[in-house]
């Protein structure tokens, strides 16, 4: 369990969201909803775990526990509804439904245009990480079934954090694990919870707004988008900050002293075509 110390508090306003010409240097996509279309077959495991254990469940209760880590949502779940069952006795019978019904299902593939997006992150140098409440053996399973685990090798779960989404922790360790301060972190959301997990860290937030994810308010995420296509029509308007800009630096290399050698002094960023070797090359006149 990683222990995030933050004196942000989950409703805290305190926290000063980066302004938009900041830039972007690295992307903490959500899990379910927003990499996979999930949440309907977790709202259906859902119902049927509750009628088992006698929760009478509205929609719009149901809907508020999109985003939240199974154990958080059951305690909420007992603690709501007056029921006896310990939390263990419930989460055991549930995670084992969840893991049943996901690893049976056909239908998990990535959200269309996904992979377009994560291959212009990965062209322009970005670091990814997912950051899901969602168990780690279930992110794995979604990782391997619909083959976007080349894409993530930073995989958090809101299970390692001491408070799940929407605490910031989870996306607090995100940026801890790529390296990268939250202020340079974008975060991509599909509910309420995870917005506003995102905001209480000090990253901007674009709310993903999939209907498969029931009544989501993402008025609090910076930008608001309904497909991936959206999404890639206002890259130009995001300032992510190109970090593998062999190409395009070499082209901005003329800025610098030329020598007599036809060497311009200056800052160059370079990266192995083949490898993931990267590195900086400084030419100065000495
Ligand atoms: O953080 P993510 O990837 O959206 O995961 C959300 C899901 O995580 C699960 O643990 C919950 O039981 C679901 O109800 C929830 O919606």
């Amino acid at each position: 369990m990683t222990t995030i110390h933050h004196d942000a508090q989950p409703n805290n306003e305190s926290v000063r969201s980066p302004s938009a010409s900041v830039p972007i240097k690295a992307v903490i996509f959500d899990m379910d909803g927003v990499l996979v279309d999930s949440e309907p077959i977790y709202f259906e495991i859902e119902r049927s775990s509750f009628a088992h254990f006698g929760a009478p469940m509205t929609e719009e209760e149901h809907h508020t526990y999109v985003g939240v880590t199974l154990e958080s949502m059951w305690r909420q779940v007992l603690d709501r509804h007056r029921l006896t069952n310990s939390v263990e006795e419930v989460l055991s019978y549930h995670r084992k439904n969840v893991m049943q019904t996901m690893t049976a299902h056909e239908g998990l593939v990535a959200i269309d245009g996904l992979e377009r997006w994560l291959d212009w992150l990965q062209e322009n140098g970005i670091p990814v990480a997912v950051a899901s409440s969602s168990p780690r053996a279930l992110i794995d399973l979604i990782m391997e079934k619909t083959g976007l685990g080349r894409y993530f090798n930073i995989r958090i779960t809101g299970e390692e954090v001491s408070q799940g989404k929407p605490a910031p922790d989870i996306f607090l360790h995100a940026a801890e694990q790529l390296g990268i301060a939250p202020a340079h972190c974008i975060v991509i959301e599909d509910s309420r919870n995870g917005v506003q997990a995102a905001k209480s860290a000090g990253m901007r937030c674009i709310g993903f707004h999939n209907p498969g994810s029931g009544q989501q308010d993402l008025s609090r995420a910076d930008r608001r988008i309904i497909s991936y296509d959206d999404l890639w029509a206002i890259k130009e308007g995001l300032p992510f900050e190109e970090q593998l800009p062999a190409k395009n630096k070499s082209r901005n290399a003329p800025e610098g002293i030329i020598m007599p050698l036809g060497i311009h002094t200056g800052e160059y960023h370079l990266s192995c075509p083949v490898c993931t070797l990267r590195g900086v090359l400084y030419i100065e006149l000495v």
